[in-house]
């Protein structure tokens, strides 16, 4: 066989493959959807303990997250926008029979997930967490501090960064998932996949399912030629180009962010991230 007809032969059979795969993924999705969706199925629905959890970090894009992953025909999630049950005192007072009450009906197949940024933030967190279920994953949508801070400032004069209590506390790494924010604004399809392998189920949701809001500058999912978009309380600080910093403050805010951008790098295994 010549050359360029190997090289011929060989693209068909990557593309054989390829179709193959995305018939089958797209198999799966229709299958699983219409299974859900049936009345005999609608009367096993009981209302399940989350199996995964988005605990922040707040401004970074876990609005977008929830509501990307909302679309999985494998994913539920409650019909409040946060929870906000293992940080706040008195819900937590409640029991967690009160907590179960406030998630979705789902089948065994499918995975409960919520989403309460605070939960990043109140020491309490972790160790309630944990005492529900200790082989929960936690999922953490992390962005570039100084666009963070900056929306967060715009919302309010409120801030605190940290995970480590989460590693501190007896979760394992392979319990949690960071993603990058960043990727998220820019292109979700990449850290939507990380995140469906991380909770072990299909990647039905990939960039076919995503399109640029060319006025807003933000991504929205795409669904039978229909798109829908986060509502206009998100992206208030990053349409038209995102912020621009004056020179002063970038050198200020990126000395400062410096050492704690280390230690997430160090802790990712990663030189740095993209967009930060
Ligand atoms: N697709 C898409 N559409 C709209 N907005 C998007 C999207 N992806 C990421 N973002 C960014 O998400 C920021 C809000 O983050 P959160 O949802 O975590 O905020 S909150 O903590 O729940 O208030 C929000 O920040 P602001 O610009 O300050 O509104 C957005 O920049």
């Amino acid at each position: 066989m010549q050359v360029s007809s190997f090289k011929r032969f060989i693209c068909f059979i990557q593309l054989g493959i390829s179709c193959f795969f995305l018939f089958k993924t797209l198999k799966i999705a229709n299958k699983a959807d219409s299974e859900l969706h049936s009345s005999s199925t609608e009367s096993s629905k009981i209302r399940r303990l989350p199996q995964a959890i988005c605990i922040g970090a707040k401004k970074c894009g876990t609005g977008a997250l929830k509501d990307f992953l909302s679309h999985h025909p494998l994913i539920a999630t409650p019909s409040v926008y946060e929870v906000h049950f293992f940080d706040n005192n008195e819900e937590y007072a409640k029991g967690i029979e009160y907590y179960r009450s406030l998630m979705p009906r789902t089948l065994a197949s499918q995975i409960t997930f919520e989403k309460t940024p605070k939960y990043m933030v109140i020491p309490e967190v972790p160790k309630r967490i944990f005492s529900m279920d200790s082989n929960i994953k936690i999922i953490i949508v992390a962005c570039e501090p100084k666009r963070r801070a900056y929306s967060e400032f715009i919302k309010r004069l409120q801030s605190k960064y940290t995970s480590r209590r989460f590693r501190a506390f007896r979760f394992q790494k392979d319990q949690i998932l960071i993603i990058n924010g960043e990727e998220l604004l820019q292109n979700p399809a990449k850290p939507l996949i990380e995140v469906q392998q991380f909770l072990d189920i299909p990647a039905v949701l990939t960039s076919d399912n995503f399109v640029l809001d060319e006025k807003k500058h933000f991504f929205c999912f795409l669904k039978n030629a229909k798109m829908s978009c986060l509502n206009d309380s998100k992206g208030k600080t990053r349409s038209e180009g995102g912020p621009k910093f004056s020179e002063e403050f970038t050198k200020e805010a990126d000395a400062f962010f410096e050492t704690y951008n280390k230690e997430l790098f160090a802790f990712l295994g990663v030189k740095i991230l993209q967009g930060w």
